[in-house]
């Protein structure tokens, strides 16, 4: 690559030099065939934008809110695991990137740096990222401790109720102690288990995962406060649909009762643009992150 990186693939080419192949492969990888994977980003390709050229475009706001925060970009950083993997100060450095970026950032269940610590290193919008464990002790302590940590929704994964089968993770002999630890823990009656949230903190929900509109009616019914159209990255079921193709068909379901957010081959602002178009309030990304959220701010033409 000749020169500084200008947009994301770029980034993940430096990434790739830089990180052991173990790690690259678990951050970049999705299930099996990788077809998801793959489809997530092409679909946005076969989408095109219909401009229109006379409007004032002179001043130009990208921010929004999310659950009432307001947020200087329609960009949340998703919840990914491990970022000491990728970097000694893991998740702490993400949440000052969050803060920098006027952003909300997603703590992941699974993250390398605690609940607290990421609490006390900035003053970052945060939601915190979990799964209902059958051992619900194990769930309540996690929610109450990000309660007690400001944390200010909590977003609930629906998608995994068993860990996505990646093959380069199974190659490289990836050895992952934690999920080792929590196989079989996570709970597959999610209805049941909304309730039970309820019942013990105050916290919004959202729900991460919805990708059909039996699904997304279902979630309206339940009282969620939101859901997040996602395929997990397409890391869970592969041959999942790619996330865009069915963004339109939650957001009509929902009839405008509910946020719906979305995640899944966000890789430049133009894609952002296109969820936004076909419904979305915000989208998630665990790959726009610090140069790359300045890079969406508008600016002057210089010719
Ligand atoms: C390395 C990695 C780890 C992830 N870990 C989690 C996680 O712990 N919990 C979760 O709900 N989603 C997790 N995700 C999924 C993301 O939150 C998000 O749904 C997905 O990355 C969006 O797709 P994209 O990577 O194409 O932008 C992870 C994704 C990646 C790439």
């Amino acid at each position: 690559m000749e020169g500084e990186p200008v947009n994301v693939n770029e980034f993940q080419e430096l990434a790739r030099q830089a990180l052991p192949k173990i790690y690259y492969d678990y951050y970049s990888g999705g299930a099996e065939d990788e077809y998801t994977l793959k489809q997530n980003v092409e679909a946005f390709q076969g989408i095109t934008i219909r401009p229109r050229i006379l409007v004032d475009v002179s001043r130009i706001d990208l921010s929004t809110t999310v659950l009432g925060y307001q947020i200087s970009v329609p960009i949340l950083i998703a919840p990914s695991a491990k970022h000491k993997w990728a970097h000694p100060e893991g998740e702490v450095a993400t949440a000052r990137a969050a803060a920098v970026c006027d952003t909300i950032m997603i703590l992941s269940y699974r993250s390398t740096c605690t609940i607290e610590e990421v609490a006390s290193s900035c003053n970052a919008v945060r939601f915190f990222q979990c799964y209902v464990y059958k051992r619900r002790d194990i769930s309540a302590n996690l929610l109450q401790r990000a309660e007690r940590c400001g944390y200010k929704a909590i977003v609930l994964t629906v998608d995994s109720p068993r860990l996505g089968r990646r093959e380069k993770d199974i190659k490289n002999k990836m050895v992952n102690p934690q999920l080792k630890n929590f196989e079989g823990l996570i709970s597959t009656r999610v209805s049941t288990d909304i309730g039970w949230l309820r019942s013990i903190t105050n916290l919004p929900v959202l729900l991460k995962g919805v990708l059909t509109h039996e699904d997304a009616i279902k979630a309206v019914e339940v009282g969620v406060d939101g859901i997040v159209v996602s395929n997990h990255g397409a890391r869970q079921l592969d041959y999942a649909p790619p996330t865009i193709s069915v963004l339109e068909e939650v957001v009509s379901a929902v009839k405008g009762k509910i946020p719906v957010l979305f995640d899944g081959g966000i890789r430049r602002g133009t894609d952002v643009f296109k969820a936004l178009a076909l419904g979305a309030q915000a989208v998630l990304s665990c790959r726009l992150e610090g140069q790359q959220f300045t890079d969406l701010q508008p600016r002057e033409n210089t010719g």
